[in-house]
């Protein structure tokens, strides 16, 4: 378990990070979200003691990071990829991270089996890919067996396999009963891999719910239907307090997550229905209403409105 308490980082007059409070519990793998600046990576670097808070508390199981014994054995994390020594060989690399940590030698072997790198674990790290280099970096977190991971950005670089490798990987280090925190702008891959979401912007908390909910609060859910009987089932709704509105390619479109209550309408009416789909909108789009205030750099063409100015704006394609 990671706990956050008011964790707070100043630089000068930048405010990294602004009194974070939230828990990551283990089971579940946690993503952490964030605009570009938004203090993700600063929160990642008080949690394992690289940086000092300014001000409140973050523990790793209860205890401040620098209290630990054998700190790999308790929480392992991959922050920056590129941090190791180009010269060494992974095998060596991962070596003197064991020694200086109490793990035994035979750990090194399973680790990079673990993540495919065996056949180079003697070749240089400098000549490494990208993705070979993040493998590198989640075998040192994986290497004293600890109960908590962290992972800044584990996709970077990474092929299509790697990224479904990560994926599952991450998810089977949960149902361990593991606490797996992760960040990641590939918002289509944390929609797959995370159950839990924390998210921030401007050093502050926006969202500490469960994926599913966060999706449902910050985004439109709606009914697309179609049908050869288009203009009476558009009456049937209307006497039924439905409010439909045209749509592209002959659709309807309903506000709300009605499906149910549409199909029964239409059924005891008689009408042929073509299509009846629920839609909801992707964590990407949850997510950039969300955080759309909280953008330190700007394009010119700003996300959707929030969800509770849609209803007012929204007259169909
Ligand atoms: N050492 C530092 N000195 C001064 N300012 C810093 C320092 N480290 C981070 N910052 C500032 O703190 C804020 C948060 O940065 P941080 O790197 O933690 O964000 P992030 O969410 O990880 O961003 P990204 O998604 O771009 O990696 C930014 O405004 C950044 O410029």
């Amino acid at each position: 378990m990671i706990e956050l308490e008011g964790l707070t980082k100043r630089y000068g007059d930048t405010v990294a990070v602004d009194r974070l409070t939230f828990t990551v519990r283990p089971g579940v793998v946690t993503g952490f979200l964030g605009p570009n600046g938004a203090g993700k990576s600063t929160t990642m670097r008080m949690i394992l003691g690289l940086d000092h808070p300014t001000a409140g508390d973050v523990r790793i199981d209860g205890r401040h990071y620098d209290r630990l014994k054998d700190p790999l054995t308790y929480i392992g994390a991959l922050l920056d990829a590129k941090a190791v020594h180009g010269g060494r060989s992974a095998y060596n690399h991962l070596l003197c991270l064991a020694q200086s940590n109490g793990i035994p030698e035979r750990r090194v072997a399973e680790v990079l089996d673990t993540v495919g790198l065996t056949s180079v674990a003697r070749k240089k790290a400098k000549g490494f890919s990208l993705g070979m280099g993040q493998r590198l970096g989640i075998a040192g977190a994986l290497l004293g067996d600890p109960r908590i991971l962290m992972f800044d950005e584990p996709v970077n670089g990474l092929d299509p396999e790697g990224i479904h490798w990560i994926r599952t990987l991450m998810k089977s280090l949960a149902a361990q009963g593991r606490t797996v925190f992760v960040s990641s702008h590939l918002m289509s891959e944390m929609a797959l891999t995370a159950e839990h979401l924390v998210v921030i912007g401007q050093g502050r908390l926006l969202a500490d719910t469960s994926m599913a909910d966060f999706i449902r609060q910050n985004s439109r859910s709606y009914v697309r239907i179609r049908s050869p009987q288009r203009e009476r089932l558009l009456d049937v709704l209307h006497e039924a307090g439905i409010t439909a509105v045209q749509a592209g390619g002959g659709a309807l479109e309903v506000e709300g997550d009605k499906a149910e209550r549409i199909g029964e309408l239409a059924a005891r009416s008689g009408f042929v229905l073509h299509e009846l789909s629920p839609r909801q909108a992707s964590l990407e789009e949850a997510f950039m209403r969300l955080t759309a205030d909280a953008v330190e750099y700007h394009a010119h063409s700003r996300p959707d409105p929030a969800p509770q100015d849609w209803g007012a704006g929204w007259k169909g394609a």
